[in-house]
């Protein structure tokens, strides 16, 4: 590795949720990153994200939003005058609260999805704003350089478009100083932004590193590194100090949701090692995740709500067939449902889905033709990696199962 490969740090939104959290930020950069190339990528400051949404609902169905609008300036006002201190001079995240105000202004009744995207990143704009004053680093806006197609609210990402322009833009900033960008956005060519899934910031910073051939990328958590189980949940959850890739790409695909789980995917590709450490304890050694052997992990218990159980017959009562699971496949991808699990019998083959009432009935209009479809949604789908007997105890004992699964290293269940 190149001496002069840059670091990429993520700080999500737990970490720049107030002035206080953006001044440890500053502490952790300072202390752990002094001297080298750094690029930090930041979240929405705390819910932004949620609030942004709920504003840009409210502006998409004609009702007032004034409410919310002047919580949302009091809060990002409250952190900027608490980091630069009372009559400061007007920071650039004022401008950007006022082009937030005025396309919200502009919000129609159409196109839901895209105007979405052009609305709800601005709170990774403002938060990386406030974090670069904060830092006195030199802020830049991503939207020109993560190109994606079209795809609202899931960008893909143009990896050699992006790979071009990362390694054009990036390397003469980052030999200035630390460069502070967003999360979870992106932009198309022709100049709209996009996003790339809630809780995409961390495949934001992989991207970056994936395109700069970063020396490694760390995720700073309110958790002490990749655990067991959410710890929220299971208290007893352990740390794993180090983990391949491989189980962690399954960890994050069946639903933990520490690390989201298009991540994994470009690191592993170029090798670039990514850490999970703890903004609360930053000199705690976190997890360690890369292309490594391990002996077998503890069991890990993985928790997935809001889920929704379809199964699909045809009317006829003929056998599940190639020719009709092709058409399920079809409407499913059509309404962007994505499968969590899958199951079949003689006439009937079933789905766990996450719910969405809009995607849902959009689906039950494709397929109510050809198949009866029913469907049971407010479901949870539990995952156990690396199971064993009390594991599997443990986690079933009272409750209804409506569908399970078992591989040899993995146990899957849907409940209600
Ligand atoms: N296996 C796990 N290990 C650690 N934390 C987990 C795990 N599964 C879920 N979590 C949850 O993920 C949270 C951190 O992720 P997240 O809230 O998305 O961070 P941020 O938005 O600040 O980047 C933790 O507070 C924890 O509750
Ligand atoms: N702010 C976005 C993107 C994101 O990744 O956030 P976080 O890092 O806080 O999970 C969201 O809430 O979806």
């Amino acid at each position: 590795m190149a001496a002069h490969s840059p670091l990429v740090y993520k700080f999500g939104g737990a970490s720049v949720k107030d002035a206080a959290a953006i001044l440890n930020l500053k502490h952790i950069v300072e202390t752990t990153a002094a001297g080298r190339p750094l690029l930090v990528v930041v979240s929405a400051m705390g819910k932004t994200t949620n609030a942004l949404e709920e504003l840009f609902d409210l502006a998409h169905r004609g009702q007032p939003y004034d409410a919310p609008l002047g919580a949302l300036h009091d809060f990002h006002a409250a952190a900027a005058e608490a980091l630069a201190g009372p009559g400061a001079a007007p920071g650039p995240w004022q401008q950007t609260l006022q082009d937030l105000r005025e396309q919200l202004a502009d919000v129609n009744p159409d196109h839901y999805d895209r105007q979405y995207d052009q609305l709800v990143s601005y709170g990774e704009l403002l938060a990386s704003q406030l974090v670069a004053q904060a830092l006195g680093a030199q802020w830049l806006d991503c939207r020109p350089l993560v190109r994606t197609d079209r795809t609202w609210r899931e960008g893909r990402v143009d990896w050699p478009a992006t790979e071009r322009l990362v390694r054009a833009a990036l390397p003469p900033l980052l030999a200035q100083g630390p460069v502070v960008t967003q999360g979870f956005v992106g932009g198309t060519a022709g100049g709209l932004t996009t996003t790339l899934g809630r809780e995409g910031s961390d495949y934001s910073a992989a991207i970056f590193a994936y395109c700069l051939h970063a020396e490694s990328v760390t995720i700073w958590k309110d958790v002490a590194g990749l655990l067991s189980a959410d710890p929220k949940i299971f208290p007893d959850a352990v740390r794993y100090p180090e983990i391949s890739y491989q189980e962690t790409i399954e960890m994050a695909y069946y639903g933990a949701s520490v690390i989201h789980p298009k991540t994994l995917k470009p690191l592993a590709e170029r090798g670039i090692p990514l850490r999970v450490r703890s903004f609360v304890d930053p000199g705690a050694p976190g997890t360690l995740i890369h292309d490594c052997q391990h002996p077998a992990l503890a069991p890990a218990f993985i928790r997935k709500t809001g889920q929704c159980l379809l199964s699909f017959e045809s009317k006829d009562f003929a056998f599940i067939s190639e020719e009709n699971l092709e058409v399920i496949f079809g409407a499913l991808a059509q309404a962007r449902l994505k499968i969590n699990l899958m199951q079949n019998s003689a006439i009937s083959f079933s789905v766990c889905t996450d719910f969405s009432e809009r995607r849902v009935q959009l689906l039950l209009g494709l397929l109510a033709g050809q198949f009866r479809v029913h469907y049971n949604d407010d479901l949870t789908l539990f995952t156990i990696k690396n199971y064993d007997a009390p594991s599997v105890a443990r986690l079933t004992e009272g409750r209804e199962l409506l569908l399970e699964q078992r591989t040899r290293s993995t146990f899957q269940f849907v409940c209600r």
